[in-house]
């Protein structure tokens, strides 16, 4: 079995959507992919009316699959200080074309301003380690979990774009999709994320640094979040850039003319166009700009987000005893 969804880009590509078939007969509900956590949660009929503004709501009342798991429940909070929390059901959920029966659907009993702002995110789908799912009292797997012994091939791909749609692909590597080589590095999943060694940085053309940090590929955080000295050296090459506390990281003119990120896997070099970093105005007049680089400080490790990981195409692998992450040019 294989499958290949959709992932468009909300503004200013902070998320990608995927739309996702839940229930019988299906709901369609467009979710954050995130390789960074690993609930599958769901605006639900479930919550308050005043906490939903235009999102999809799952309605368990209305699939004929949905089962109730009785005295389950859910909370989880992410680093930026959004939560959300609920009831746990059991239903069918497709992806791409690849199903499975009876995946654990977390649907919200309430959630935090950050979600109910953003009209077109209708929930997460987690596609980190089952490990770190926050079901309680007997936590519940992934839908990647769920699907891998039926797939043709036991990893999922991400192929995300730059202010275009991409794709997620499930059991199956498309050669069409990447150019070279897939340079393959292991997986510490010790933590419950797809964490492994960057083997180094450069900045536009000066010399590539090897100095490696510890890593997570995550599609569900929007920003680079890369080691202090590392930001520190990017911005430093960048003209009126400043670290503003009040704006939450570094700043710059929005004419800066940003040199480039390339970050290493292994011996191979994946280079992020400046323009990538350039994430979004603070401003209305579009003057100050917020970097797409970011520090890690305090969070323990690098987080290669969204904005890295556009530039490659990436497989997740759990084909092996150990895991392991591919990373290729396209
Ligand atoms: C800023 C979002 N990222 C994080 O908090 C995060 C952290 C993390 C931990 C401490 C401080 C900062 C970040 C570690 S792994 C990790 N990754 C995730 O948590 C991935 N899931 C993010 C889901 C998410 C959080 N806020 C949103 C707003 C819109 C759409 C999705 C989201």
């Amino acid at each position: 079995d294989s499958g290949s969804a959709r992932a468009s880009p909300e503004q200013y590509d902070i998320q990608y959507l995927t739309p996702v078939e839940i229930g019988t007969p299906p709901q369609t509900l467009n979710l954050d992919v995130d390789s960074g956590s690993s609930d599958l949660w769901v605006f639900s009929t479930e919550m308050p009316a005043s906490s939903v503004k235009g999102q999809a709501q799952y309605d368990p009342s209305k699939s004929s699959t949905a089962k109730r798991v009785q005295d389950a429940t859910w909370n989880i909070t992410y680093g930026d200080n959004s939560y959300s929390e609920g009831i746990v059901y059991k239903d069918v959920v497709n992806v791409g074309g690849v199903s499975f029966d009876a995946q654990a659907v977390e649907a919200a009993t309430a959630v935090s301003q950050t979600f109910t702002t953003d009209a077109n995110d209708d929930g997460l789908l987690g596609l980190a380690f089952s490990t770190i799912n926050t079901v309680q009292p007997s936590q519940e797997k992934t839908f990647f979990d769920n699907v891998a012994s039926e797939l043709d091939a036991a990893l999922w791909t991400a192929d995300l774009k730059y202010h275009k749609s991409g794709c997620y692909d499930f059991g199956v590597i498309d050669d069409s999709k990447y150019t070279g080589q897939i340079t393959y590095t292991d997986v510490d999943s010790s933590d419950g994320f797809w964490m492994f060694d960057v083997s180094g940085y450069g900045i536009g053309n000066n010399t590539f640094q090897s100095t490696s940090f510890q890593g997570i590929a995550d599609t569900g955080t929007t920003l680079a979040m890369l080691p202090a000295q590392v930001v520190k050296a990017y911005y430093k090459q960048v003209r009126g850039a400043k670290l503003d506390n009040s704006q939450g990281g570094y700043v710059f003119p929005c004419q800066a003319n940003l040199p480039s990120f390339v970050y290493g896997v292994g011996n191979a070099r994946y280079e992020i166009p400046g323009q990538y970093i350039n994430y979004a105005p603070v401003d209305n007049d579009g003057t100050t700009c917020f970097g797409g680089i970011q520090s890690d400080a305090g969070i323990g490790f690098a987080i290669l987000g969204d904005i890295l990981l556009k530039s490659a195409f990436v497989v997740f692998d759990a084909s092996e005893n150990v895991p392991r992450l591919g990373f290729a040019k396209k």
